[in-house]
């Protein structure tokens, strides 16, 4: 009985195709070492490690087929292409303060509170999803998602309940939002070929979106002043607010995260002007 011939000639196309397809991450990572100023990924050693694994590789893909060589390119490229600046911080810090003087100085900025705000819309299946876990309670007479009732359940008084809308809350909402964060990244960065695009998250670290941004910047105020400005905003009871801040990663975490820390303790005029010193003495980009 004849055996089973093994078809070596194989294993080095499956191996160069999937070098080809691995040129995406390697893309990303390559763009985030680039930028980065903390962590495993700031080194030089990091930077030429990565590029030497998607040089070989691509060597390598090219050699067994032009076709792998050429997918491998195209897909490196996208893939250093997704990788945007990040803007974070906790909530009332000044994220969107900063998101707006970015934008007005050519940015596009992919606001995810703005996008969470979007996928909530009547009809959408996150409506539906949030209606399902919750009930009809959560709708206002029109059918709208009450944003209020929402809040008041994800940052009750039992904190035991709170947790757990907040946990399911985000299960049905964040698939949403990243696929649609994702669209309108790919819209700007592949399609319209933009050069200065940011993601704007409360929850950057939290949702893994941080993967995708290089440097990060971190919009930083002592959690008194966020707690103030909250208040001062809309009407929120101190107690909401304070559970708000301990529901998201703390200070020191995003201090330890991100790349870049404005701090905006101060008046706005001076959180612009940090941001304008960083993105001209690093970018050389002069904002108005
Ligand atoms: C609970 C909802 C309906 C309250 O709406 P509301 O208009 O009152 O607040 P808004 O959406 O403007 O959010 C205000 C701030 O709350 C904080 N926040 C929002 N959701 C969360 C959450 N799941 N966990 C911790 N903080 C959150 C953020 O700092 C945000 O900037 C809304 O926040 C929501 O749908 N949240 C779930 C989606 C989400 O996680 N959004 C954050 C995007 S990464
Ligand atoms: N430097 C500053 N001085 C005084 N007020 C400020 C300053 N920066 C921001 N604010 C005010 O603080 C409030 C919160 O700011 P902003 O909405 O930009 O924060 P945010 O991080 O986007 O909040 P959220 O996470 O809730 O969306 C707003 O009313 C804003 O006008």
């Amino acid at each position: 009985m004849a055996l089973p011939v093994r078809n070596s000639s194989i294993l080095p196309a499956v191996f160069a195709g999937l070098f080809a397809l691995c040129q995406l991450p390697l893309g990303l990572l390559r763009r985030k070492t680039a930028f980065r100023k903390k962590g495993l990924l700031k080194s030089p050693t990091a930077y030429f490690g990565i590029l030497s694994i998607a040089v070989g590789g691509e060597i390598f893909s090219a050699l067994v087929s032009p076709a792998y060589g050429l997918w491998g390119l195209v897909l490196h490229i996208i893939g250093s292409r997704l990788c945007v600046f990040g803007i974070t911080g906790g909530i009332g810090s000044g994220k969107s303060t900063l998101g707006k003087f970015m934008r007005d100085n050519g940015f596009i900025v992919l606001d995810c509170d703005q996008i969470s705000r979007e996928i909530l819309v009547k009809n959408h299946p996150a409506h539906r999803a949030l209606v399902k876990a919750f009930g009809r309670s959560i709708l206002t007479e029109s059918g709208d998602i009450d944003r209020e009732k929402m809040a008041a359940l994800a940052w009750s008084s039992d904190p035991n309940r709170g947790d757990a809308v907040r946990k399911k809350l985000s299960a049905i909402t964040h698939p949403f939002i990243t696929n649609r964060l994702m669209f309108k990244l790919i819209t700007a960065r592949l399609l319209r070929f933009h050069r200065w695009v940011a993601i704007e998250a409360p929850l950057l670290f939290e949702t893994g979106m941080h993967w995708l941004c290089s440097p990060i910047l971190l919009v930083d105020v002592t959690e008194g002043t966020q707690a103030r400005r909250v208040m001062e905003r809309v009407h929120t009871p101190p107690e909401r607010v304070e559970r708000q801040i301990r529901s998201q990663s703390s200070r020191d975490e995003k201090l330890r995260r991100a790349d870049v820390v404005f701090d905006n303790e101060g008046a706005v005029n001076l959180l612009y002007r940090q941001c304008a010193d960083y993105f001209y003495t690093e970018h050389g980009l002069a904002f108005r």
